[in-house]
């Protein structure tokens, strides 16, 4: 008998839930989704709607729910799509139950706050056993799980893990590009969330769409030269999960970063909850200490770590990018 592919998606929030319906749709795994919340496990497995993540939207008949930390045990391929700083705790819970060395592929953007690791060197102190892969890139989870044309990359140390990663996820909807550059594909995922609060907040302040142009092309600069200092490749940051993710980041309105930045740019004291998950938040910090370690210049980037720590308000932050020293591109 033929073995067919299980896939178990862990994380019942937007991604997670959009993740595990595009692959269900494909027909060629099973499906599981995992999720910590034992009543909306079962109302989705009823329902098969996610009125909270994803409005309107019916999940595939295929897709089978759980509960139970050990219903990954058969999984061939998991994929960990909650966020950033939940993912050390989720490896903890879930890693005793993996079946041995399945691929594990991390779809969250952003970097551990507390220590500054990649989430990949994360997420392989707890399971060293494991290939660690990482998703980033352009797509929003209600396009999605709508079924909409979305493009990803999916990158693993070794690229033969990644092509395999990329054949069993993509679909006719959701098409995935394998790279083997770890460090780019999920500093991409970080950076351009701290760019598009930064978007948001020329957006909120009115400054008008060239600056935001500016900023997208002076912060992908930044992205660059953090990502090469990190030892991953420039050539990354100009794909999907770089370039890709931060133009779309950085203009629509179904971004929670860029929405954050609006907030702030109008000067309402929008908490990072209200406006639900708002990554930048976190990885500005991280991302500034970063740079201020590899010696680096990240002057957007680091401007918004000051501003959402209260150290710097935004007409300075603003005086102080445009005085600083004319230089080449
Ligand atoms: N939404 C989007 O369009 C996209 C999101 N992403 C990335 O995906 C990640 C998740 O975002 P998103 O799904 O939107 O966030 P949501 O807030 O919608 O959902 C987060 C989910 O993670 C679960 N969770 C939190 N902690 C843990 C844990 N320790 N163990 C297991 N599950 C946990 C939550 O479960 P509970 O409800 O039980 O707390 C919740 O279901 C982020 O890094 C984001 O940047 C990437 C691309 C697109
Ligand atoms: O990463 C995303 C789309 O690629 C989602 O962006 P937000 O987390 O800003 O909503």
């Amino acid at each position: 008998m033929t073995h067919v592919l299980r896939i178990a998606v862990i994380g019942s929030g937007a991604f997670g839930t959009a993740l595990s319906a595009v692959i269900a749709q494909t027909g060629k795994a099973h499906v599981l989704l995992v999720g910590r919340d034992q009543a909306l496990i079962e109302d989705l497995a009823r329902q098969r709607v996610h009125e909270a993540a994803l409005p309107g939207i019916t999940l595939p008949e295929s897709l089978a729910f759980s509960a139970r930390p050990d219903a990954v045990a058969d999984a061939d391929i998991v994929l960990f799509a909650m966020p950033s700083q939940a993912q050390l705790s989720a490896a903890e819970v879930y890693g005793p139950h993996l079946k041995p060395a399945a691929p594990i592929v991390i779809c969250a953007k952003g970097i551990e706050k507390q220590t500054s690791r990649l989430l990949t060197d994360v997420l392989e102190s707890v399971l060293p056993n494991h290939p660690i892969a990482m998703l980033s890139g352009p797509g929003f989870a209600a396009d999605i799980a709508k079924g909409l044309p979305t493009a990803m990359a999916i990158a693993a140390a070794d690229l033969a893990i990644a092509d395999y990663l990329a054949r069993s996820i993509s679909g006719q909807t959701f098409r995935l590009y394998a790279s083997d550059d770890r460090v780019g594909v999920q500093l991409g995922g970080a950076l351009k969330n701290v760019l598009a609060i930064a978007c948001g907040i020329v957006e909120g302040m009115g400054l008008g769409d060239s600056a935001r142009a500016a900023l997208i092309a002076r912060g992908l600069a930044e992205m660059s030269r953090l990502v090469e200092a990190t030892g991953g490749r420039a050539d990354t940051v100009r794909g999907l999960s770089g370039l890709g993710d931060l133009v779309l980041t950085a203009t629509s309105h179904q971004s929670r970063n860029l929405r954050f930045g609006i907030a702030l740019g109008r000067g309402s004291a929008l908490s990072t909850q209200h406006g639900g998950l708002v990554e930048g938040a976190f990885a500005a910090a991280v991302a500034a200490r970063l740079a201020e370690g590899y010696k680096i210049e990240m002057p957007i980037t680091q401007a918004v770590a000051a501003i959402i720590d209260g150290r710097l308000d935004i007409p300075t932050a603003i005086a102080q990018l445009m005085s600083r020293p004319i230089t080449t591109e």
